[in-house]
C-alpha cells in the first residue's frame, strides 16, 4: 500500500525515500552523540536505582514495590529527556508535539496514601514499543490502571504523572468493567484474534453487548475530552489499539483539522469475522475518521480495507479507503523494538551476574524459553503439550532440556483468563509429575513478570525460544530474544500466526501452533541444529531487528501522517469545491430561462444497497428507478415554464421512458445518441457511419464474465455494452474486471475504434464519439431550435457524471455536498455563469413546502 502515491508538488518537503535516508542519518548522528542525553541508560547511573514514588507533598523512601520493569521505566522518562537533549544538540527548531493516546499509560499507579502514589511500569508489547519512541516531544494520555473516585487522589495522581509527561483519563469501576473487561477484552480481543467466545459465554455476551458497546463509546469520548483539553494546534494525535476505535471520530467531531492517526496492535481479522460484530459498521466508520490508519502487516491492512468495501460498500484503493472524496490512508507499519537498549543491557554487570547464575543453574541442559502474557492468544497450553510430546518421543532428551515459561498475569478480572491460569497449572503439574525426577523438573513455570535485566539475561542464555501464539499482532518477545542472542545464536521457533512471522520468518522455524506434532518436531530440529545453520538464521533476523526499530516505526508513522495531511490538502484542491448552494438558489430564483441537465444513474436514482447482498434474480428488480422522494419536486420543476430539464443518461430509451414517460422534460438516452423532447418521439443524434462491428465479439466476452461472476450482469444498448458488477462481491468483481479488460484489449477491440470506460463497478465499451460531452452540443441545438427561444438561457446547471473524452465544453466543476458525485457546469458563451445543485434545489423545495 505505501509507495503508490500521487504526485507531490514542491510544497511537499521530501520524498519518502529522502525522508528515510534523512532519518537514518539523524539516527547515526544521535548514536554518536549519546552523552548529550542525560537520562539515557549508562549516562546517569543514579537512574538505575531511583525510586518511583510520587506524592503531592512528599517523596517517599525506597519502600516501593519493585516495578514490573524498572529499566523500561527509565526509558519512559527518556521520552522527555531525549527530546530535550536532542534539541540542544542539533539546534533544531522545537519538535512537533505528539499526543500518544492509548488505553494504558506506560505506568500504572498504586495508591500509597490519600495523596501519594507510586508508579510502576505497565506490562505488554504496546508499552515496550512506545517506550522506544524518543524522537518526538511526546505526551501520553491514558488510563493509569486504577480507580480514583476522589478529587484529592485525582489531583495527586495527575501531578505525579505529569512528571512523566503522562496525562490520566479517569475511568470509574463500572466503565472499566463494561468497556475494558467487557467490550475490549471479552468481545473485540477474542474476535480480532479469531478465537470464538466460549460456548457458555455466548448468550450472556450477546445479551450484554449493547450496554458494553455503549460503555465503550462513552469511554472513548472520555479519552477524547482529555485529548481536546490538552491539544494545541499543530499537534499530532496518535491513537492506539482496539480500545480506542471510536476516538478518531470523537476527535474529528471536535476539530476536523486535528491530525489524527490510529494504529492497531492486534491483528485485524478477515472481513468475514468482523462482519459478525453487531457494531461492525460503527467501528469501521469511526476509525475511518482518522487521516492515517496503520497495521503491523499488509494482511491486516488488506482485511481492514476489505471490511470497509464489503461491509460499508466503500471504495478500496491502493492508497486506502475512499468515502465521498475523502481518503483515509491505510498502510502497514511493522513495529520494532529499541534493539540497542537490549544489546547494551547485556553488558551491564548486573545482567552479566544473572547470566552467570543462570548458566550455573542449568549447566548440562539446553534451555528453552517461553515469555508470554498469560493470554489465550499466546497458545501456552499448546506449547506445553508440544513439549510433552517431544519428551515422550525423545527419551534421551528428558534430562538434557528444560522449558522455562514466564507467564505474566494479565486481565485477571476476566473469567476466561482465570480459567486459562488453572488449565495451564494443571497441564504443567501433570507433565512435571510424569517426567520430573527428585532433583529436576522439565518445566519451570512462573506466573509472574521479570524485571528487564533478568529478562535480558534469560534471553541471552536461551538455546531455543518458543513462541506459539495462536494469533498475535506482532509479538515483540521474538524480537527481543533475537536482539539478545548475538553471541549464542540460538534458534527461534515462531508461530506462523504471529505478525512477526512475516519479518522473522526467514530466520525462524515457522510452525502451526495448533499442530502439536509439528511443534514437537520443530523442537527436535532446533535442539539439533548445526552451528552454521543457526548462525545463518540468526544473522538474518538480527539484521532485521536492529534495522527496524520502534523508533523507525514511530517516525515513519508520524511523518506518513504529516504527509497524508499535505496530500489531502493537494487532493482537496483537485476535488471540485463545494457548491455555494445559497448563491446558486438565489441566482436560480432571479433567472428567467433555465436549463437543468441531469444525469440519471446515481444522480436521481434510489441508493444502491450494500454490495454483495443481492441475489441474481433481484438484479432485474434493481433496474434503475427514480428516487421516490424526487418525483413530486421533479414534476413541479418540469411544469415551470421558465425551466427546461434534460435527463442525459447512459441508459437506454426504455429505461428512461419507464421512469420519465410522464414528465414534461427532455430525455437523452445512450449518452445523448437518442433524444426525445417532452412527450414527443425519439430521434437520433447519432453520428453517421457509427461503426458497431465490434459489438458481437465484445458481447461474447461479457457473457463469459457474467457467467463466471455471480451477481454481475451486462446490458446491451444500441450504441454501447456495459458489464456491471455492482451487486457482485466487490473484490472478486474488481479482479474479474481487470481480467475482462485484458481479454478485450488483446482480442475483440484491439483494432476497433472504441472507447473503454472503466466505472467504479462497471466496464463500458462504446464507439468512439459516443460521449455525453459530444452529444450536448447537438442536444442544446435541438432544444434552442425547438423552443424558438426569445429569452436567452440565463442559467445552466448540470449534475451527473459528464466528464469524459471529448467533453470540450466543460467549463467548471462543483462537488455536490454529501454525494460522491461531481457536477460539471457548462458555460458556452451565451449561457449564464451560474450553477445550481439540482439535488439541493429539490431538497430546498421539499423543505419549504
Ligand atoms: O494492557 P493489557 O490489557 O494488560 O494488555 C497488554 C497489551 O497487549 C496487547 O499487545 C499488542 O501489542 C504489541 C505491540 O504492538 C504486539 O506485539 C502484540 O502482538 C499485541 O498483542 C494489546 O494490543 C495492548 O493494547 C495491551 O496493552
Ligand atoms: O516478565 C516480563 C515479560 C514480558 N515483558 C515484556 O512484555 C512485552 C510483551 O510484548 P509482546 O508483543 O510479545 O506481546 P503482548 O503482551 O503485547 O501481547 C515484551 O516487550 C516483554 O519484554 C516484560 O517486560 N517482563
Amino acid at each position: 500500500m505505501p509507495g503508490n502515491k500521487c504526485n507531490r508538488n514542491a510544497s511537499v518537503p521530501t520524498t519518502r525515500l529522502e525522508r528515510l535516508l534523512r532519518e537514518r542519518e539523524l539516527r547515526e548522528l544521535r548514536k554518536s552523540n549519546r552523552t548529550f542525553h542525560p537520562n539515557e541508560e549508562g549516562s546517569d547511573g543514579n537512574r538505575e536505582t531511583e525510586p518511583y514514588e510520587h506524592g503531592l507533598n512528599s517523596r517517599e523512601g525506597n519502600n516501593c514495590k519493585v516495578p514490573y520493569d524498572q529499566e523500561s521505566f527509565d526509558a519512559a522518562s527518556a521520552v522527555r529527556s531525549y527530546s530535550e537533549g536532542y534539541e540542544r544538540q542539533e539546534k533544531r527548531p522545537s519538535k512537533q508535539r505528539l499526543l500518544v493516546v492509548a488505553n494504558r499509560l506506560p505506568v500504572s499507579a498504586v495508591r500509597r496514601g490519600e495523596d501519594s502514589w507510586s508508579l510502576e511500569i505497565s506490562a505488554g508489547g504496546l508499552v515496550s514499543a512506545l517506550l522506544g519512541v524518543k524522537e518526538f516531544e511526546a505526551r501520553w494520555i491514558g488510563w493509569a490502571g486504577v480507580n480514583v473516585p476522589d478529587e484529592v487522589g485525582q489531583r495527586a495522581l495527575t501531578k505525579a504523572l505529569a512528571e512523566k509527561r503522562c496525562i490520566p483519563v479517569f475511568l470509574d469501576e463500572e466503565i472499566v468493567h463494561q468497556y475494558y473487561n467487557g467490550y475490549c477484552n471479552n468481545i473485540l480481543w477474542p474476535l480480532f484474534h479469531y478465537l470464538g467466545l466460549p460456548q457458555e459465554d455466548r448468550l450472556a455476551t450477546t445479551r450484554s453487548f449493547q450496554s458494553q458497546f455503549d460503555a465503550y463509546k462513552r469511554a472513548n469520548q472520555m479519552f477524547a475530552d482529555v485529548v481536546n483539553k490538552h491539544y494545541e494546534e499543530g499537534d499530532v494525535v496518535w491513537c492506539h489499539d482496539y480500545h480506542l476505535m471510536f476516538l478518531p471520530k470523537c476527535l474529528k467531531e471536535y476539530n476536523r483539522n486535528m491530525k489524527v492517526g490510529w494504529f492497531l496492535h492486534t491483528p485485524f481479522p478477515s472481513s468475514e469475522i468482523h462482519r459478525t460484530l453487531p457494531s461492525r459498521s460503527d467501528l469501521l466508520r469511526a476509525v475511518l475518521a482518522a487521516d492515517l490508519v496503520g497495521f503491523h502487516t499488509y494482511d491486516y491492512a488488506r482485511h481492514f480495507v476489505s471490511a470497509c468495501t464489503r461491509i460499508l460498500g466503500l471504495e478500496g484503493t491502493p492508497e486506502g479507503v475512499e468515502d465521498q472524496g475523502k481518503l483515509t490512508r491505510v498502510a502497514a507499519f511493522p513495529i520494532g523494538i529499541d534493539s540497542d537498549r537490549f544489546i547494551r543491557a547485556l553488558e551491564l554487570p548486573q545482567v552479566q551476574e544473572h547470566i552467570k547464575e543462570l548458566k550455573e543453574r542449568f549447566a548440562g541442559r539446553k534451555v528453552m524459553l517461553g515469555v508470554d502474557r498469560l493470554d489465550m492468544i499466546k497458545g501456552i497450553p499448546q506449547k506445553i503439550l508440544a513439549f510433552e510430546k517431544f519428551l515422550e518421543e525423545n527419551p534421551d532428551w528428558r534430562d538434557k532440556v528444560v522449558l522455562l515459561q514466564i507467564a505474566v498475569p494479565t486481565r485477571t478480572d476476566v473469567p476466561e483468563y482465570q480459567k486459562l491460569t488453572s488449565q495451564v497449572h494443571e497441564i504443567v503439574g501433570r507433565i512435571n509429575g510424569r517426567f520430573g525426577t527428585l532433583t529436576a523438573v522439565p518445566i519451570h513455570h512462573l506466573d509472574r513478570s521479570l524485571d528487564f535485566h533478568k529478562l535480558c539475561a534469560l534471553y541471552a542464555v536461551t538455546d531455543v525460544a518458543l513462541v506459539t501464539s495462536l494469533r498475535d499482532g506482532m509479538n515483540l518477545v521474538s524480537y527481543e530474544y533475537v536482539a539478545c542472542q548475538d553471541s549464542k545464536k540460538g534458534v527461534l521457533i515462531l508461530s506462523e500466526f504471529a505478525g512477526a512471522a512475516q519479518s522473522l520468518g526467514a530466520g525462524a522455524i515457522l510452525v502451526n501452533p495448533w499442530n502439536i506434532t509439528e511443534v514437537a518436531s520443530a523442537i527436535g530440529h532446533a535442539l539439533n541444529m548445526p552451528a552454521d545453520e543457526r548462525e545463518k538464521r540468526h544473522h538474518h533476523n538480527f539484521l532485521h531487528v536492529t534495522t527496524h526499530t520502534a523508533q523507525d516505526w514511530a517516525e515513519t508513522f508520524v511523518s506518513e501522517l504529516n504527509d497524508t495531511i499535505v496530500e489531502a490538502q493537494l487532493r482537496t484542491r483537485q476535488i471540485p469545491p463545494l457548491l455555494p448552494v445559497r448563491d446558486a438558489v438565489e441566482r436560480y430564483l432571479q433567472s428567467r430561462n433555465r436549463l437543468l441537465i441531469l444525469g440519471f444513474n446515481a444522480t436521481l436514482t434510489e441508493p444502491v444497497d450494500t454490495p454483495g447482498r443481492r441475489g441474481g434474480d433481484q438484479i432485474k428488480e434493481m433496474e434503475l428507478k427514480l428516487h421516490p422522494d424526487l418525483k413530486e419536486p421533479l414534476a413541479i420543476l418540469c411544469n415551470d415554464p421558465r425551466t427546461t430539464i434534460v435527463v442525459l443518461s447512459g441508459s437506454n430509451r426504455r429505461v428512461l421512458d419507464d421512469n420519465f414517460g410522464e414528465y414534461n422534460l427532455w430525455l437523452a438516452a445512450e449518452n445523448g445518441m437518442f433524444l426525445r423532447r417532452a412527450k414527443g418521439d425519439w430521434m437520433t443524434t447519432m453520428p453517421e457511419h457509427l461503426n458497431m462491428d465490434w459489438v458481437d465479439s465484445v458481447k461474447h466476452v461479457f457473457e463469459y464474465f457474467t457467467e463466471r461472476t455471480p451477481r454481475s450482469h451486462f446490458e446491451l444498448r444500441e450504441t454501447s455494452l456495459v458489464w456491471n458488477y455492482k451487486y457482485a462481491d466487490v473484490e472478486f468483481g474488481r479482479l474479474q474486471a481487470r481480467d475482462l479488460l485484458q481479454h478485450l484489449w488483446t482480442g475483440p477491440i484491439s483494432n476497433s475504434a472504441v472507447d473503454v470506460v472503466q466505472g467504479s463497478r462497471s466496464v463500458e465499451v462504446r464507439s468512439v464519439g459516443v460521449t455525453k460531452g459530444a452529444a450536448i452540443d447537438r442536444i442544446l441545438g435541438e432544444i434552442i431550435h425547438s423552443k424558438c427561444m426569445v429569452t436567452p438561457i440565463d442559467y445552466v446547471l448540470c449534475v451527473g457524471h459528464f466528464l469524459g473524452k471529448g467533453e470540450n465544453i466543460l467549463m467548471g466543476k462543483q462537488r455536490i455536498p454529501d454525494m460522491s458525485k461531481e457536477a460539471w457546469y457548462f458555460c458556452p458563451k451565451n449561457f449564464a455563469q451560474e450553477l445550481l445543485n439540482k439535488m439541493e434545489l429539490l431538497n430546498a423545495r421539499i423543505d419549504t413546502s
